[in-house]
């Protein structure tokens, strides 16, 4: 695939989910460094870094795409031939897509041992983590109910619940709004994360933080699982993450929009869940309480608070 038509299947969400989207990003790089015509080092560089623009740009929510995608540009920092370039761009690559469905497995094995026989689960949205987790645990022989939702206005639930039922895992669908009418039958909350700050604040699909208000309230225990890269290293210094509007196509069909005038809609992807509604984050390097989420910033992105800048 192009790099173009990478970014645009991502902005489009055809590629979609935040360590999916991270790994095709990097794939995409990758590709476009084997094919990078370039006189010399220096325009190498500065093509690579405008393809890795390209990319980043596609969604602003997700960490983990300019975590991914920085990670293969620090192959650039020194080098010295394009050729040394373009092997440290794929070594970089290869590395990280590895790293990361490792990542997923690991998460899986860590993120089933909280789930027991008997235990409703309830899962919002469609996340590679959190449903590795689930169906790891269906696999070591578990039994255990699940709810998940439809997740308005993309429907990324129903991706959820045909993987669910093809693992013969009793499964309920309901409606966003339903999840605090269920909430008392509920055991524990699954989510996965797009981005996560340095104070252990959540951001994942809209809707996650009213679930988890729900949860907390009902004394339901609420769990993110969430690879290391989608921690985010400039809320550090106070940044926000950006929380992506999107089309409101998406939630009112044009025509209908147009003829309410005095009507806008509004469809923001994603949504903050603060620290004290989540109880646990598992991560590929264990599982920790979401107020230790600085120490994945500094012990596993590696990053300098110099380099933030
Ligand atoms: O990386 P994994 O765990 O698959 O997904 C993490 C999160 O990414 C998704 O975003 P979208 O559907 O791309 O907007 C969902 O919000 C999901 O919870």
């Amino acid at each position: 695939m192009l790099l173009s038509e990478t970014a645009a299947s991502i902005k489009s969400m055809e590629i979609r989910g935040a360590g999916r989207i991270a790994r095709a990003a990097v794939e995409a790089l990758a590709d476009y460094a084997k094919n990078l015509d370039a006189s010399d080092p220096e325009t190498f560089k500065r093509e690579m870094q405008r393809a890795a623009d390209i990319l980043t740009g596609t969604r602003p929510t997700a960490v983990s795409l300019p975590n991914a995608v920085r990670s293969v540009m620090r192959a650039l920092d020194s080098f010295e031939s394009v050729e040394a370039a373009r092997d440290a761009v794929l070594a970089r690559a290869a590395e990280f897509v590895d790293h990361s469905e490792h990542a997923v497995e690991r998460i899986a094995a860590i993120g089933a041992r909280h789930i027991s026989d008997g235990d409703v689960l309830l899962t919002h949205c469609n996340s590679e983590a959190a449903l590795g987790c689930i169906l790891e645990a269906h696999r070591q022989g578990k039994e255990f109910e699940v709810y998940a939702t439809e997740v308005r206005p993309r429907g990324q639930g129903l991706v959820t619940i045909r993987t669910l039922n093809d693992a013969g895992i009793r499964t309920n669908y309901i409606v966003d709004s339903a999840v605090r009418y269920f909430i008392n039958d509920v055991d524990l909350v699954f989510v996965g994360a797009d981005a996560i700050a340095v104070n252990g604040a959540v951001v994942n699909k809209i809707g996650t933080a009213q679930i988890a208000h729900a949860a907390h309230e009902a004394r339901t225990n609420v769990i993110v699982a969430a690879e290391t890269y989608k921690f985010a290293p400039r809320t550090i210094l106070g940044e926000l993450i950006e929380i992506e509007e999107r089309d409101p196509d998406e939630v009112l069909p044009r025509a209908v929009a147009e003829e309410l005038p005095f009507v806008q809609v509004r469809n923001p992807a994603f949504d903050v869940t603060p620290a004290e509604y989540v109880d646990l984050i598992v991560t590929e390097q264990g599982a920790i309480p979401p107020g230790l989420a600085y120490t994945v910033i500094r012990d596993c992105l590696g990053w300098k608070i110099e380099e933030l800048r």
